[in-house]
C-alpha cells in the first residue's frame, strides 16, 4: 500500500545551527492518525514543516503518495493543496481582515472560480462550526475560535493530509476536547492526520501510531499501548507515562495484573482488572447504546427517547451533532472520547445515546462491534 507520507533518512540543519533532524525515517499510512511526541526541541515542528515542503531536507527525502517532493514553485503549490498545515500559534496563520477572507485565501490563490470559492468557504466554516463568523476580524476571536478558523482555511483546500502542530496548546480543557473531536471528524472523512504534542495523555487516547522523538531522532514508533508502557524509553525522552499506564504498571509490578497486553485506554484497563482480578467477564446486565444520525427528522425521535427516561447519558461526536444538541437544548455528558465513555456506562448497566452524523455513524457501530469481540460482552446497539 502506498504511504500518504514517507520520510527517508531526513536530516535538517537551520542556517549556521547544529542538525535539528538527524536521520528521520517514518512511513505514515493513508487514513492513519499519527502523533509525534517528544520534549521541547525534539524536532517535531521542524519535521512537520517538511510535510508540505516549507522546509527542505539537507539530506534524505520526503515522499508524498510515493513521489519524492520537488521544491519548485509549481510542485510546491500542488503539495500545499494536498497537505494542509495548521500552525501551533494561530496568530501566525491568520492575517486577513475577516474570517471569510482568511478562509478564502488558499482557494483564491489556487485560482478557483469565485462561485466555487464561495461554496468551499461556506462548507469549511460550516464544518468547523463557525457559520455566522464570516465578517468578524480573526484577531478579535478567542483562542479556540482562531484555531477553528485556521482549520477551516486548511479544510477549504480539501487536502488529503492535515498536519497540526500542537493543536491544543493554550486552549482550555473543554476547547481542547472540541478541537480533538474536530480532528477525529476530519480523520473519519478519510484524511490522514498527523499532529505533534508533548501531551502524552492526548497522544495515548487519540493516536493509531505514536512516533517518539528526542534530539532530532526517532526513539521509537509503535501503538500507543506498546510505546507508553516502556517507561525507560519515556524517561529517556523526559516524558511521563499516561495515568492509566502508570496504574497498570503499578498493579503489574505487584503481580495483580499480568505484564502482557498493556491497555490502550481506560475501558481496556478496567476490563483487564475485572477479568484478571475477579476472574470474570460479566456477559450481560449491560446497558444499551442508542445511535442517532442527526439528519432530517432526528429531532422528534431523539426527543421522544429522551423524554421516555430510558437514557441516562448523552454524548455528541462531531460539529454537526454538537450544533444539533445546542439547537435542541440537549445537555451533553460526553463531548470527546464519546464511544468509549458510552461503552464504560453500558458495562455499568446504563443506557446512553450517541448523537453523530455521516460516516461517524458506521465508525461508532464498528467500534462497538470490535469492543464486543475483544471483550466477549454483548451490548445492544439501537440505531435510530
Ligand atoms: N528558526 C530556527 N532557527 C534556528 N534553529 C531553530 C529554528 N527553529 C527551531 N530550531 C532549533 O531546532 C531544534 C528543534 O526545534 P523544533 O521547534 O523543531 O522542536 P519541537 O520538538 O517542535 O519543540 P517544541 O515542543 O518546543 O515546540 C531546536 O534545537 C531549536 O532550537
Amino acid at each position: 500500500m502506498t504511504c500518504a507520507l514517507e520520510f527517508q533518512d531526513v536530516h535538517f540543519a537551520y542556517q549556521d545551527g547544529p542538525e535539528s533532524l538527524r536521520g528521520i525515517s517514518i512511513a505514515v499510512k493513508k487514513g492513519e492518525k499519527v502523533a509525534l511526541v517528544g520534549p521541547n526541541g525534539a524536532g517535531k515542528t521542524t519535521l512537520l514543516l517538511m510535510c508540505n515542503g516549507t522546509l527542505r531536507p539537507t539530506k534524505g527525502r520526503v515522499l508524498l503518495d510515493g513521489e519524492a517532493l520537488a521544491y519548485d514553485t509549481r510542485s510546491l503549490r500542488e503539495v500545499r493543496r494536498k497537505v494542509g498545515l495548521v500552525f501551533q500559534n494561530s496568530d501566525a496563520q491568520l492575517f486577513a481582515p475577516t474570517v471569510w477572507q482568511d478562509v478564502a485565501f488558499g482557494p483564491v490563490n489556487l485560482g478557483m472560480p469565485a462561485d466555487r470559492v464561495k461554496s468551499v468557504v461556506a462548507r469549511a466554516l460550516h464544518d468547523v462550526g463557525l457559520v455566522g463568523f464570516e465578517k468578524r476580524p480573526p484577531h478579535h476571536l478567542s483562542g479556540g475560535e482562531k484555531k477553528r478558523v485556521a482549520i477551516a482555511g486548511v479544510l477549504a483546500m480539501d487536502p488529503e493530509v492535515i498536519v497540526f502542530d500542537e493543536p491544543t496548546s493554550s486552549l482550555d480543557p473543554a476547547t481542547a476536547e472540541e478541537v480533538m473531536d474536530l480532528l477525529d471528524e476530519v480523520n473519519h472523512s478519510g484524511r490522514t492526520v498527523i499532529l505533534s504534542t508533548h501531551d502524552v495523555e492526548l497522544a495515548y487516547r487519540w493516536a493509531d501510531t505514536v512516533v517518539l522523538m528526542d534530539q532530532g531522532e526517532v526513539l521509537s514508533t509503535g501503538t500507543a499501548e506498546a510505546l507508553f508502557s516502556d517507561v525507560a524509553l519515556l524517561h529517556r525522552a523526559r516524558l511521563k507515562p499516561p495515568v492509566v499506564m502508570d496504574l497498570f504498571r503499578e498493579l503489574a509490578g505487584r503481580g495483580v495484573l499480568s505484564r502482557e497486553a498493556p491497555p490502550g485506554n481506560a475501558l481496556a484497563f478496567t476490563d483487564l482488572v475485572e477479568r484478571q482480578v475477579l476472574g470474570r467477564v460479566s456477559p450481560d446486565g449491560h446497558g444499551r447504546i442508542y445511535i442517532a444520525d442527526v439528519g432530517d427528522g432526528a429531532a422528534d425521535r431523539v426527543k421522544t427517547l429522551l423524554s421516555s427516561g430510558t437514557v441516562e447519558r448523552v454524548g455528541a461526536m462531531g460539529t454537526k451533532a454538537k450544533r444539533f444538541a445546542g439547537d435542541e437544548k440537549i445537555a451533553l455528558d460526553f463531548t470527546y472520547g464519546v464511544i468509549d465513555k458510552c461503552l464504560l456506562r453500558a458495562v455499568n448497566g446504563e443506557n446512553s445515546l450517541v448523537l453523530t452524523s455521516g460516516g461517524m455513524v458506521e465508525h461508532t457501530v464498528g467500534r462497538i462491534a470490535a469492543y464486543m469481540t475483544e471483550s466477549g460482552r454483548q451490548i445492544e446497539v439501537c440505531r435510530m
